[in-house]
Order: C-alpha cells, then sequence, then structure tokens
C-alpha cells in the first residue's frame, strides 16, 4: 500500500521544488559575492557596478523559475490551502538543519505569495511570527578569526592584514602602519597603550565600490568591553604601473561602523556562505542597528523584509495604546502621502492616487524612479527604500486625521478589513529630519556645516550620474549623524539624460517682463541660474550656499561633470570622516 495520498505527495513535490529553487538562487547570488575579490584586485570598477545590479535581479529572477516549476507539479492542487499548509511543515523539516535556513523560509513565502496573491497569505502558509520560526542565537566562531594582540595595536594590525590572501601586494605597508599609529595618536591615543586585548574579525572581506574592509572588534579581556572596528583597504597604480593595495582607514568605534554601514550606502559583497551568522555578529558590534537593516547591508534585501515585518509587529505590540501613526512632519508631498509615528525611526510613504499639479507623471513612473534608485550606487546620500506589498496594519492605531486623508488620497492603495488596513503598496525609508525644518532650528554653525553637506550631497549624487530633478530643501534631510542624504525620487534621472542650458537673453521688454517663459523648453532641459529658487524663504542658507557652492549654479560645472561620467570616470566616496584617512597622515 502507498504511505501517501496524492495531496500528501504533492505537499512534499512542493517543499522540494522550492527548496532546490532556493538553493539555486543562494548559489547564483554567491557566484557574484564570489567574484568581489577580484573585481577588487583589477580595479574592474565597471564590473563591480554590474555585479551590484545583476545580484539585485538574481532573486526575483529564480522566484519567477520556480514559481513556473511549481504551477506544473501543483497542477490542479495549486490552490489547495491544505497542500501548502503541508508543504510548509515538509519545508520547514527539509531546512531544520540548514546552515541558512532563514532565508529559505523567505524564499518559501515568496514563492507561496507570488502564486497565490499576497492577500491570500496567512501566518499558517508562510514563515514569519511563528516563534518557533523566529532567529535562534548560533555560534559565530566559524566565520571570525580571533589573535591575542601581544604587540600592541599597530602590530596586531599587521598581523590581521597578513590573514588576507590578496593577489595584489602593498605598495608600502610599513609607511601605512606608521601612518595608523599617528592617527591614532590624535584620534585614539588610549588605544596605543592598550596589551593583550582579543582582536577578532570577521574571515570574509567586506567588499563595496572601490574598497575592500575587515570588520570586526577589540575586546578587553578583563572587563570585556569591546571596540568595533573597520580597516579599509584601497589599490592603485604605483609608478611602475602596478596595481597595488594600501591602507585608507582604520576605523575605530560603533559610530563610525554604524556610518560605514549606514542605509544611504549600496550593499556589501561579503563573500561567505554564511550571511546569517555575519548578522549575528554585526548585530553585536552595531547593537543600535536592527536585524533588518544588516540583511539589507549585506545584500539580502528580501530577507531583510521578512525581518523589518517581524521588527513592526514587536514594536506595534510595545508601541503605547495613545500613540498614533500620524502625517510625517514636513510639507505635504503632491506625489506620496507619508506617515509615521512620532517615534519611530521609520517612514511609510504611499503614491497617492492623483498627483497634484504641476506634477505630470503616473503612478508606473514613480515606481520606476524608485527603481532607477534602489539599482543605483546611492553614494552615502540616497535613502534607502523598501518596498511592501500588502503591508498589514492596526486601523485603530491611525489618527482620525490620517484616516481621512488615506481613504480620500490613496483610496487604491489600501483595503479596509475588520481592524485591519491593509496597504496594497507602500516604500518603507529611515525617518530623518527634512532639511526646511532643520534649519529653522539650526545655529549659525549648524547651518553653515549642513548648506556645505547639502551642496556637498548635491555634487556627489552628480558625479555618481544622479540627478535629483527636484533640489528644494525640503525633499533633502538630515540624518541623526548631521549627514544630509536625498529622498524624494520623483523627478531622479541619470545626469547624462539632462540637457544643461542658459538662460536666453531676452530682445524685448515684453519678454523681459513675461512672467511665463517665453522661449521654448524641452523636456529635459535644466537651468542652473534658476537654482536659487531652491532657497525661497531661507535667505541666510543661500548665503552660506552662494559662498561654498556657487558653482552649481552654472552650466559649466554640470557639463563637465557629464563629461567626466562619459569618459568611464567613477567617483571615490569615502564612507567616513577625512580624520580617520591615513593618507592626510603618511610622511
Ligand atoms: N525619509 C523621510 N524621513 C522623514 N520625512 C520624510 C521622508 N520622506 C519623506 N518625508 C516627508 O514627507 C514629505 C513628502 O515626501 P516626498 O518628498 O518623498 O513626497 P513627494 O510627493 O515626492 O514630494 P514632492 O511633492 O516634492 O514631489 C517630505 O516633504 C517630508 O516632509
Amino acid at each position: 500500500m502507498h504511505p501517501f495520498t496524492t495531496e500528501q505527495q504533492v505537499s512534499h513535490k512542493l517543499a522540494r521544488a522550492i527548496l532546490a529553487g532556493f538553493e539555486s538562487m543562494f548559489a547564483e547570488f554567491l557566484n557574484i559575492t564570489l567574484g568581489a575579490q577580484s573585481r577588487f584586485e583589477r580595479a574592474a570598477w565597471q564590473e563591480v557596478q554590474d555585479a551590484m545590479r545583476q545580484r539585485l535581479q538574481v532573486y526575483e529572477n529564480k522566484v519567477k523559475l520556480v514559481c513556473e516549476a511549481v504551477k506544473v507539479i501543483a497542477y490542479r492542487e495549486l490552490d489547495h490551502s491544505d497542500v501548502w499548509h503541508r508543504a510548509k511543515n515538509d519545508y520547514a523539516q527539509l531546512v531544520a538543519d540548514h546552515e541558512n535556513a532563514l532565508i529559505a523560509q523567505t524564499f518559501f513565502n515568496s514563492i507561496y505569495g507570488s502564486l497565490l496573491g499576497q492577500q491570500k497569505i496567512r501566518d499558517v502558509h508562510r514563515f514569519i511570527l511563528q516563534e518557533k520560526y523566529r532567529p535562534e542565537p548560533r555560534s559565530t566562531d566559524s566565520i571570525l578569526y580571533q589573535l591575542t594582540e601581544t604587540e600592541g595595536i599597530i602590530g596586531s594590525l599587521r598581523q590581521v592584514l597578513n590573514v588576507f590572501p590578496l593577489r595584489i601586494p602593498f605598495e608600502n605597508l610599513e609607511r601605512d602602519l606608521k601612518a595608523a599609529h599617528r592617527v591614532l595618536e590624535k584620534i585614539n591615543p588610549e588605544l596605543l597603550t592598550r596589551q593583550n586585548d582579543t582582536i577578532e574579525f570577521g574571515r570574509s572581506l567586506f567588499f563595496r565600490n572601490k574598497a575592500a574592509y575587515i570588520v570586526g572588534r577589540l575586546i578587553d579581556p578583563s572587563s570585556g568591553e569591546h571596540l568595533p572596528f573597520a580597516i579599509t583597504l584601497l589599490n592603485r597604480k604605483n609608478n611602475d604601473g602596478d596595481t597595488c593595495l594600501y591602507l585608507d582607514a582604520f576605523i575605530i568605534g560603533e559610530e563610525q561602523l554604524s556610518k560605514l554601514f549606514g542605509f544611504a550606502r549600496s550593499y556589501f559583497m561579503v563573500d561567505t556562505d554564511q550571511p546569517v551568522r555575519y548578522v549575528d555578529y554585526l548585530c553585536r558590534l552595531l547593537p543600535n542597528k536592527e536585524r533588518f537593516e544588516l540583511f539589507n547591508a549585506i545584500g539580502f534585501i528580501k530577507h531583510a523584509k521578512t525581518e523589518f515585518y517581524r521588527f513592526k509587529v514587536d514594536y506595534t505590540k510595545r508601541m503605547p495604546g495613545t500613540t498614533k501613526y500620524v502625517s510625517a512632519p514636513g510639507v505635504r508631498g503632491m506625489v506620496m502621502l507619508v506617515f509615521t509615528t512620532p517615534d519611530s525611526d521609520y517612514v511609510y510613504k504611499v503614491i497617492r492616487d492623483r498627483f497634484r499639479p504641476p506634477k505630470t507623471s503616473n503612478r508606473q513612473e514613480v515606481m520606476a524612479k524608485y527603481d532607477f534608485v534602489k539599482q543605483a550606487d546611492r553614494v552615502g546620500r540616497l535613502v534607502d527604500t523598501h518596498e511592501f506589498n500588502y503591508l498589514a496594519f492596526d486601523r485603530q492605531r491611525f489618527s482620525p486625521e490620517l484616516l481621512e486623508e488615506m481613504t480620500s488620497e490613496v483610496a487604491d492603495s489600501i483595503t479596509l478589513s475588520g481592524n485591519a488596513l491593509i496597504l496594497r503598496h507602500v516604500y518603507v525609508e529611515r525617518k530623518v529630519t527634512p532639511l526646511n525644518l532643520y534649519i529653522k532650528e539650526a545655529s549659525e554653525q549648524a547651518l553653515e556645516q549642513v548648506i556645505d553637506d547639502y551642496g556637498t550631497t548635491i555634487k556627489q549624487l552628480a558625479a555618481a550620474n544622479i540627478f535629483p530633478g527636484d533640489m528644494l530643501i525640503k525633499n533633502f534631510g538630515v540624518t541623526r549623524w548631521g549627514r544630509v542624504v536625498f529622498y524624494d525620487y520623483d523627478e531622479i534621472c541619470p545626469l547624462t539624460d539632462c540637457h544643461f542650458r542658459t538662460l536666453p537673453k531676452p530682445d524685448n521688454e515684453i519678454d523681459a517682463l513675461s512672467e511665463q517663459p517665453w522661449f521654448d523648453i524641452g523636456e529635459d532641459d535644466v537651468f542652473p541660474e534658476q537654482f536659487p529658487v531652491f532657497f525661497a524663504g531661507h535667505h541666510e542658507a543661500k548665503k552660506y550656499f552662494d559662498c561654498l557652492h556657487h558653482d552649481l549654479y552654472s552650466v559649466e560645472f554640470w557639463k563637465k561633470t557629464q563629461e567626466v561620467i562619459k569618459s568611464g570616470t567613477l567617483v571615490d566616496v569615502y564612507p567616513y570622516k577625512k580624520e580617520w584617512r591615513l593618507k592626510h597622515f603618511n610622511a
């Protein structure tokens, strides 16, 4: 007698097919990641950009393929709830001892969600909230090296660097170590006197853009206190034309490391098949970062969404009953309805059903712009977005004003069902202080600093071939570290698509006095001379900008930047302060 019913057999096949799909997805993701070292050694920066984009596609492409296979396997039973319930249990058993069970479970959720429509999703069919599917702490020994500091911190630094067998030699390691000594003397002299600390660091390098990082911590064995660090390796050609390594920075402390893992930066490539353990470890180094932020930082953006959902549910449970979702502070968007709670670190952005004039784009175009940002090198200046479909909220948690606005402005994106308000489509972003609000409260010194950084942001984005489109200061925000970032993406585009022009001179009085443009303006035309309008009503801010970034008003600046981009030059952006860069201390 056959031990299985047809339905049981189908469930088991589904579980196996999805697991095979997951393994194949993971292998592709890993293969691209494993190439990071060679791309770094060859200084193949264009390939670095291409690989980053390619890796972002792997998950969704694989989900599509597996869905097709699953449709064939499931056949008549495709929408049988109990078949999927059993498939989930079978899958749970198959991945019980899997190194990356957590990510594999997310993959199952993605397949189920894609095939059955997110609306049908219930917890019995996916791995999210049940306690038994929550992450358990595991040992991180297998991903770490430990050394005991016997020759002082600089000697240990030499030992750490020798652990990684890169194909290119150091240009002059002793010079760099001396420079590191001088930096520490200035920034943290106490560290130079420490003895017998344990130095612990990840076995895998973290690659991003043109850099490779060693990430770890110094542990004081007597007190158990620890201090996270990152070592930055860069490369360049020496006088003989050979590509050589050099140490660019030895960054120490949680604040510095936190900036390195900031939400406006691109994703790291960490060549490991144990990413979950890396996240567990990074959580130890950066206790102020959430798990989903760290999964995101190393490129597991789909699994980061599962972790975000857990975080959101737990956070909401802890929220006092009186705390409500309200409109985000700042100027209301014409395209986006944005809400948050006063204490939350995140905002939710929903595309409005109708855009207010003068906006002329549509939902698809806006989504394409947000997608463009996801694929771009965000150079630490574009806030990362997490796109969700069918994200559920407790309706009681919305303030009456917001609920009213939502039912009239984003009715196409919400479903009200009992106590739940389900957002069919929403972007989640890290909350920052809108620049227009920040400058109202800023001291003279803070104002000068932030306006300087606003100009630098525009320049860094330009160098990375990104034109924000709408550069009004209300569209920029300030992070808790005082960095300016951009968050309004509906007019963003590649800089090389823009046509920069000088304003034509009127040759008669009627034209000169006209309030409307009297000359033809193409869709891609941009007139930098008009940029001072971004400061409408902020005279002090404009004064600093005029002084520090006057070049942004000239067509020459923009055209020159376009030429540099077209020549294939990729911008250098350092995710740490100048003071930490050793080059300033080289003798
Ligand atoms: N990440 C964020 N952190 C804090 N506030 C934000 C964030 N994103 C948006 N906001 C707030 O929501 C408002 C509208 O957001 P956003 O600029 O993205 O919408 P929009 O409709 O595209 O705007 P616009 O009408 O300028 O095109 C902002 O002015 C700001 O006050």
